[in-house]
């Protein structure tokens, strides 16, 4: 009589745990993969060991689709300076990196300092250099005030982001563009803005899209990103 009752019971309380388990360790073991399968020195191993993983466990990385679209959007936009929120293990700061000009330089920002440096460590391993690119571990609220010292010591970049990838906490999309703008960090010829939709609701994004519309710049939207365009 109760042996479907505590079937379906175990059965759900494997899948929490196993959920609990992979999610506490998807950047530990993210990163463990990547390290020990990817050939070093070489970014498409590197992103496509990346790939691999993300083919049987659960992962965060924006992966090949939504990477195609970025790849598109940066070989049009050929940042000097790419601002990403949201850097996880790396993978779409390799993806963004490995298209830059020779002066470009990418800063990314991490929330999680374990992550970051799992992240750090993984962008090394692709074969980037520290010239190449910076690490904050903070909030994006934390670490935008400080982006201006940064930039100014930087004699490359000293116009401003041309791109920002935000992939970080939807809530902080519109808050941060906001406080970019506040800050004159944004390029003063044209900025563009690449938000990542995952499973947010329309309505989280609402105000952000509201506020671009607003500064009537161009709107590319996909169902897994926008890109907005900033005129001066
Ligand atoms: C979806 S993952 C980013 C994936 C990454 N873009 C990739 O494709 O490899 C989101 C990351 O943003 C970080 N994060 C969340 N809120 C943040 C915030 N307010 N500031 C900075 N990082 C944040 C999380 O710790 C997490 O590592």
């Amino acid at each position: 009589h109760y042996r479907g009752k505590v079937a379906s019971l175990c059965h759900r309380a494997l899948a929490w745990a196993l959920r609990l388990v992979r999610r506490g360790a998807c950047v530990k073991s993210t990163h463990a993969f990547v390290f020990s399968n990817c050939t070093h020195g070489k970014v498409d191993s590197v992103l496509e060991t990346f790939d691999l993983y993300a083919e049987t466990h659960r992962s965060l990385c924006i992966g090949p689709q939504i990477g195609e679209v970025l790849d598109e959007v940066v070989r049009r936009v050929c940042p000097l300076l790419v601002l990403e929120l949201g850097m996880h293990c790396g993978y779409s700061s390799v993806r963004l990196l490995r298209l830059l000009p020779p002066r470009g330089r990418l800063v990314t920002v991490e929330l999680d300092p374990i992550t970051a440096d799992l992240g750090e460590e993984i962008i090394l391993v692709a074969g980037f250099k520290h010239s190449q690119f910076q690490v904050l571990a903070h909030s994006s609220a934390e670490a935008i005030p400080t982006l201006h010292s940064f930039l100014e010591s930087d004699q490359g970049t000293g116009d401003g982001i041309n791109l920002v990838l935000m992939d970080h906490d939807p809530q902080q999309y519109l808050p941060d563009l906001l406080a970019l703008e506040r800050e004159e960090l944004l390029c003063p010829s044209g900025c563009t803005v690449l938000l990542i939709k995952r499973n947010q609701r329309a309505e989280n994004l609402r105000g952000i899209l509201d506020h671009i519309r607003g500064r009537r710049a161009d709107l590319i939207e996909s169902t897994v990103m926008l890109s907005a365009a900033l005129s001066p």
